[in-house]
């Protein structure tokens, strides 16, 4: 069975979730920055878009449950886009109640006459008819508890059991859940340009339905319609951000007129929220690796009308060679990391990270650490933060950075304490399921005045 040629069904909904499906698990490449992409090149309609990021995300989020109902009916080697595809219907016939299971095999049917040839289509339509007819199996036969939230929640086994060292069986399962759930909307209020509600207020006007959100005090929730298209983000009041990503900057506890650096800016969410936190006063210092990844920094800043960043790139490892030592006031560490908090939002990275990468990430994480400290003022601040869930590359880089650093002072920041989201070691922990927020960690140090 092999695929005729590369046929793109000009605004079909499946064949352009299919083709999304393809280029995750081949490519590896990110879910949500393709969906966006593949909505224009598909000239997908307004209406269908819901239908498609559903099929996208819906299929990928139960990769491994639906390959676990898929398994009795093959036998044998299948093509990728053959398998994507069964994937796919499958996901609509067990999840998608809304659509008549029939019509989810007829659609299959007709993407596999295209795409592939008459064997093909007759096995797609042979596979998707029986498990019509027989249904598929059930999860409650598996008797290993591991293996059975394993494959209910489709997280590989080896994150399972990791989880559930770190953080017991309880908080894993709610956690592996959690992540099947839809990402929340929110954005950011520019809180130097506007008051949130003002910001509240004009949305509204706009007939978008928001409110204001839990824990940080610019967040709003956008409950319809994409915030990014409306009057009030145009004009530069809004940046569109998750609100556990704004509490690292809660930490950093900036003051105007000071001089901030920011060593993994891009694409600059953190960065305008510092910005917008000195009221534009002051200097922000905006650094990423990639050179490319500074436009997006900059056009933010243009947008939201903030004149105090600067943006640089390269490997934030080296700003010792361009900056003297204790040259800024704050510096935030918003280290690569490997996303296990926004599962979420890219579900492919629980079948793509190993824990190889999670125990590789924690070197670069240590050594941008080592940066800032000589870069950081005495008395000045540190806030280390990542998207991961993962204690290792959070607590425990932390705490081996104590280590190595025993006259470093580590700061419980009242805000994070006030939201009740600290770790047994005073740092905060944000899980997916605990506000609605994706999972983020933050922890600040200080340079100690006197640093003998
Ligand atoms: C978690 S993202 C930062 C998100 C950003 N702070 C924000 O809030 O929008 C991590 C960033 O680190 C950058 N990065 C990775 N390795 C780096 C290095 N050695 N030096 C500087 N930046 C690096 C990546 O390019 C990526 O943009």
């Amino acid at each position: 069975m092999t695929a005729k040629k590369k046929i793109m069904m000009q605004g079909n909904v499946r064949d352009a979730a299919l083709s999304i499906l393809l280029e995750v698990s081949r490519n590896q490449a990110y879910s949500n920055l393709l969906l966006t992409r593949t909505m224009k090149s598909y000239a997908i309609k307004e209406q269908d878009k819901p239908l498609l990021t559903n099929l996208t995300y819906g299929t990928l989020q139960y990769r491994l449950t639906l390959d676990y109902y898929l398994a009795p009916f093959i036998k044998g080697k299948l093509d990728d886009w053959v398998r994507e595809l069964l994937r796919m219907s499958l996901y609509q016939i067990v999840y998608l109640t809304k659509i008549p299971p029939h019509a989810a095999v007829n659609e299959a049917v007709e993407i596999a006459k295209v795409r592939g040839h008459k064997g093909t289509t007759g096995f797609v339509n042979g596979v998707l008819r029986s498990v019509l007819r027989q249904g598929v199996r059930s999860l409650d036969e598996i008797t290993d508890g591991i293996t059975r939230l394993s494959l209910e929640t489709s997280h590989p086994e080896w994150l399972i059991r990791r989880w559930i060292d770190q953080y017991g069986l309880k908080v894993t399962s709610e956690m592996a859940r959690a992540n099947n759930e839809p990402p929340m909307n929110t954005a950011r209020v520019n809180i130097a340009q506007t008051t949130v509600e003002k910001a509240l207020h004009q949305l509204k006007s706009e007939g978008a339905k928001v409110e204001l959100g839990k824990v940080v005090p610019e967040a709003i929730y956008c409950h319809s319609g994409n915030v990014a298209k409306t009057y009030t983000y145009t004009k530069g009041w809004l940046t569109v951000q998750d609100e556990s990503s704004m509490l690292p900057v809660y930490a950093l506890d900036v003051q105007p007129g000071m001089k901030v650096l920011d060593m993994c800016a891009a694409p600059g969410g953190k960065t305008t929220q510092i910005a917008e936190h000195l009221n534009d006063t002051g200097e922000v210092h905006a650094h990423d690796l990639h050179e490319h990844k500074l436009q997006l920094i900059e056009e933010n800043a243009e947008r939201l009308g903030l004149n105090s960043i600067w943006t640089s790139s390269g490997d934030s490892r080296e700003l010792g060679y361009t900056y003297k030592p204790n040259t800024f006031d704050r510096i935030l560490v918003d280290a690569p990391c490997s996303g296990l908090g926004v599962v979420r939002r890219k579900p492919e990275i629980k079948y793509n990270k190993t824990e190889a990468d999670l125990e590789s990430l924690t070197k670069i994480q240590g050594e941008l650490l080592e940066t800032a400290w000589t870069l950081v003022k005495p008395g000045g601040k540190i806030v280390y933060s990542t998207c991961t869930v993962d204690k290792t590359e959070n607590d425990g880089v932390v705490l081996q950075f104590l280590e190595r650093h025993p006259e470093a002072i580590k700061l419980v920041p009242e805000f994070f304490e006030e939201a009740g989201l600290l770790t047994p070691n005073g740092m905060l922990q944000v899980l997916p399921q605990d506000f609605g927020g994706d999972g983020f960690f933050a922890a600040a140090l200080q340079k100690p005045i006197s640093n003998d």
